[in-house]
C-alpha cells in the first residue's frame, strides 16, 4: 500500500495514516473570517467553533472576507506569469542552489515533494523574511533566516511578491487568533512566538498535462505541509485534490474571493493531532498553464513545539517529542531539497 512520509511519521495513504474515525470529509468548508476584523465577542466564538471542525475532521478550509485587496493578489498572479515566461537562463541566475536559504527559482522536476515519484511537473521562485546577512541569527547559521535573492531588472516582480508576502503575514496574525480561539486559548496566546516568522511565500507555475497520467510524475506529489498552516492562491485553473480518510482525492477547486488555508505538520504537533495535516497533491489536467501562490506561515525559529496545554490530557498523552521550528522545518527541507543545507560555505 503507498505510503506518505510526513515530519510526522509515515502514513499509509488509505486514510491518509489519520484516526480512521474521523468524519470522512467531501467537502472543503467555506469560513468568514469578517468576524476576526468586526466581529464581537460571541461572532469570533462561533467562527472559533468552526474553524476548529474544519481543522479537526477535514484539516483544509475556505476564507473568504480575508481582506487581503484584490489588487496585491493580481499583482502577484501577473508577476508570476511575466517572470515565469524569462528565459532559462535569467531564471537559473537566481537558482535557490545560489542562496544558503532555500531563496529563488526552482525549475521543473528540480523539487520531488513525494520521495517515491520522479520530481514534480512545477517550477517555482521562493521568498522569506528578508533577514540581512550580518543578523544575529543569520551569523549563528540559522539558515532559515536570510536574504532574499532577486532577478536583475525585474523590479515589478519585486514589489509584486514583497507587497503580498506582508499582506498575508498580517492576514497570518488575523488567523492565528482565530486558531488560538479554536484551541481554547487566550486570542494572543501565538503573538509573542510569531515576531519574526519562518514565513515562505512561493510562486508556482504548472504546466498542463496530457494523456495517461502517471502517478509518480504530476504537479505536485501527495504530500503534507511543514508548517503551522499554509494560505493558498490559486487562479482560475482546478488542480489541487485533498485525500480524504476514505482514501478519496477531493477537488479543492478555486472560489473566487477565497483562499485555501490548510493545516500543516507543525500544527498537528502543536494539538497533539487534534488539527489534521491532510495530504494533498496537484496535478493539472486543464489544457491550460496553472499557477498557484502558496503562502507557509510558522513560528519563529527557537519556539519550542510541543503538545499545547489545551490538546492534552489522560486520555490524549503527547505524542510528539517537543522540537524547535527551525530544528523541525530545517528537517524537513534537508528530506524534501536535495541541495539544501549543502555546500553553504561557496553560497552568496
Ligand atoms: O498549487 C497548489 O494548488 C498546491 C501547492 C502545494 O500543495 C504546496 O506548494 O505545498
Ligand atoms: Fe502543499
Amino acid at each position: 500500500m503507498k505510503t506518505v512520509e510526513t515530519g510526522n511519521g509515515v502514513r499509509v495513504m488509505k486514510n491518509g495514516g489519520l484516526d480512521p474515525n474521523r468524519i470522512s470529509f467531501d467537502q472543503i468548508p467555506i469560513i468568514d473570517l469578517e468576524p476576526m476584523f468586526t466581529g464581537d465577542a460571541a461572532a469570533k466564538a462561533q467562527l472559533a467553533a468552526d474553524l476548529r471542525r474544519a481543522c479537526t475532521e477535514v484539516g483544509f478550509l475556505y476564507i473568504r472576507n480575508h481582506h487581503v485587496p484584490q489588487a496585491v493578489i493580481d499583482a502577484t498572479f501577473a508577476a508570476a506569469h511575466h517572470y515565469f515566461a524569462l528565459d532559462d537562463d535569467a531564471k537559473m541566475a537566481n537558482h535557490v542552489t545560489l542562496s544558503r536559504n532555500n531563496r529563488g527559482y526552482a525549475a521543473l522536476l528540480e523539487e520531488n515533494t513525494d520521495p517515491t515519484a520522479r520530481g514534480d511537473l512545477h517550477e517555482s521562485f521562493d521568498i522569506a523574511l528578508d533577514v540581512p546577512a550580518d543578523d544575529p541569527d543569520v551569523v549563528a547559521g540559522k539558515v532559515l533566516y536570510g536574504p532574499n535573492q532577486w532577478p536583475a531588472g525585474q523590479p515589478d516582480f519585486r514589489a509584486a511578491l514583497e507587497a503580498y508576502h506582508k499582506a498575508m503575514l498580517t492576514l497570518s496574525g488575523r488567523l492565528l487568533h482565530a486558531f488560538a480561539l479554536a484551541l481554547d486559548l487566550e486570542e494572543d496566546y501565538f503573538d509573542a512566538l510569531v515576531t519574526k516568522p519562518l514565513a515562505t511565500l512561493r510562486v508556482l507555475h504548472y504546466p498542463p498535462q496530457f494523456g495517461e497520467i502517471d502517478d509518480r510524475q504530476i504537479g505536485i506529489g501527495a504530500h503534507s505541509d511543514y508548517e503551522c498552516f499554509t494560505i493558498l492562491a490559486q487562479d482560475s485553473v482546478s488542480a489541487l485534490q485533498v485525500l480524504n480518510t476514505a482514501g478519496e482525492w477531493i477537488a479543492a477547486d478555486p472560489v473566487p474571493g477565497c483562499f485555501v488555508v490548510n493545516v500543516g505538520d507543525q500544527m498537528a504537533r502543536w494539538t497533539n493531532d487534534l488539527f489534521a495535516s491532510t495530504i494533498h497533491r496537484a496535478i493539472n489536467r486543464s489544457g491550460r498553464e496553472r499557477y498557484s501562490i502558496p503562502f507557509f506561515f510558522g513560528p519563529n525559529y527557537d519556539t519550542v513545539v510541543e503538545a499545547l496545554p489545551s490538546c492534552v490530557d489522560d486520555e490524549h498523552p503527547a505524542k510528539y517529542p517537543p522540537i524547535s521550528s527551525g530544528d523541525y522545518i530545517n528537517g524537513r527541507f534537508a528530506a524534501t531539497f536535495a541541495h539544501y543545507g549543502k555546500d553553504t560555505e561557496a553560497k552568496a
